[in-house]
């Protein structure tokens, strides 16, 4: 069964641009030109691309705060921008930039206020909070005040008060933006549990391609407001090849160093870029630079959305 449904859905918007020192014009943008697809019950799909492509605009197309120029659209059934209540109730949002909380009351009181805005039933809201409270760890934060969270913290309560009410589709938008290591293996695995477990239909955009490889059997790739790609990962894989860095810092400045699995990209001084396969773990890469030069510090980058977008046009170009 299609929970999310888009027939040649269209947003345009009308700007103003400057074109002489006084003059303006109107100009047309079509922000979301002619998207139609389909996302079937339980799955977890990636919407991606890159600045400007049109992601936020579908996005709040779907949560019924922007109203298509045309084409239909359904979520869960309802006409987003028609029945704003209705659809409130089978859908949750986090954006990893705001919150949805309230900033200056405890995280429990906000649950306590989604339970009533929405009416959810006793045992469901114990039953949905237990679960959110073990598997995100809120335990020791409900009586905290939302200003007084880590980013982290924050954005592990913004996921639990999205689900409270049972919501048949979540969209998440860039969900682990800002967060450290831990935080985000945090957030992917309590991700996949509700995908898995709830059976609770995803859509996940993101500008970390880790977000999509750990959560997502499907994505789709926007650009100019149009899907260029929509299927498996391994046409990501393929397009990107892709490489990640291991940036290491070594006790002084040295000639490009020799490492199996990895190449160096970039000297700077005491500083080197090595890249690596994206599918291969840095952990070997690590030893093997720890073992033969004065190691100091590292990290490992991931590779860009952007790049490996560019590198999935260019094998289309090729055939
Ligand atoms: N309210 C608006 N008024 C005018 N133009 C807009 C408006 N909202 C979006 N646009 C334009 O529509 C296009 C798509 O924007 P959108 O925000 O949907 O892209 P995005 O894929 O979410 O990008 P990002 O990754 O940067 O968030 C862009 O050219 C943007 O400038």
């Amino acid at each position: 069964m299609a929970l999310i449904e888009l027939d040649d859905v269209r947003r345009t918007f009308t700007v103003r641009a400057k074109t002489g020192r006084l003059r303006r014009e109107k100009r047309e943008v079509r922000a979301v030109d002619g998207l139609t697809f389909t996302v079937e019950a339980g799955e977890c799909v990636g919407y991606i691309g890159p600045n400007g492509a049109g992601k936020s605009t579908t996005i709040k197309m779907l949560t019924g705060i922007l109203v298509p120029t045309a084409g239909r659209l359904r979520v869960a059934g309802v006409d987003p921008a028609r029945e704003r209540v209705a659809l409130a109730r089978r859908i949750g949002v986090v954006f990893g930039q705001r919150t949805t909380l309230w900033w200056d009351l405890p995280l429990r009181d906000s649950y306590e206020l989604a339970r009533r805005l929405y009416r959810i039933p006793d045992h469901r809201y114990r039953a949905n909070l237990d679960r959110c409270v073990e598997l995100l760890d809120l335990g020791a934060l409900l009586d905290t005040p939302v200003r007084q969270l880590s980013l982290g913290q924050r954005m592990r309560g913004d996921l639990a008060a999205a689900l409270l009410h049972d919501p048949r589709v979540l969209y998440l938008d860039e969900p682990t933006i800002g967060l450290d290591v831990v935080s985000k293996a945090k957030v992917r695995d309590f991700l996949r549990e509700v995908n898995r477990d709830l059976g609770t239909t995803v859509l996940l955009t993101t500008h970390d391609l880790t977000d999509i490889e750990q959560l997502c059997d499907r994505v789709m790739v926007i650009d100019h407001g149009r899907v260029v790609h929509d299927g498996g990962l391994e046409a990501l894989h393929a397009a990107g090849d892709s490489e990640r860095t291991l940036v290491v810092d070594l006790a002084g400045s040295h000639p490009p160093i020799e490492v199996p699995g990895a190449r160096v990209v970039r000297v700077e001084g005491p500083r080197q870029w090595l890249a690596f396969p994206a599918q291969e773990s840095a952990a070997p890469v690590v030893a093997a630079v720890a073992a033969r030069y004065p190691l100091v510090d590292l990290s490992v980058r991931e590779p860009a959305i952007e790049d490996v977008i560019a590198r999935m046009y260019a094998e289309v170009a090729i055939g």
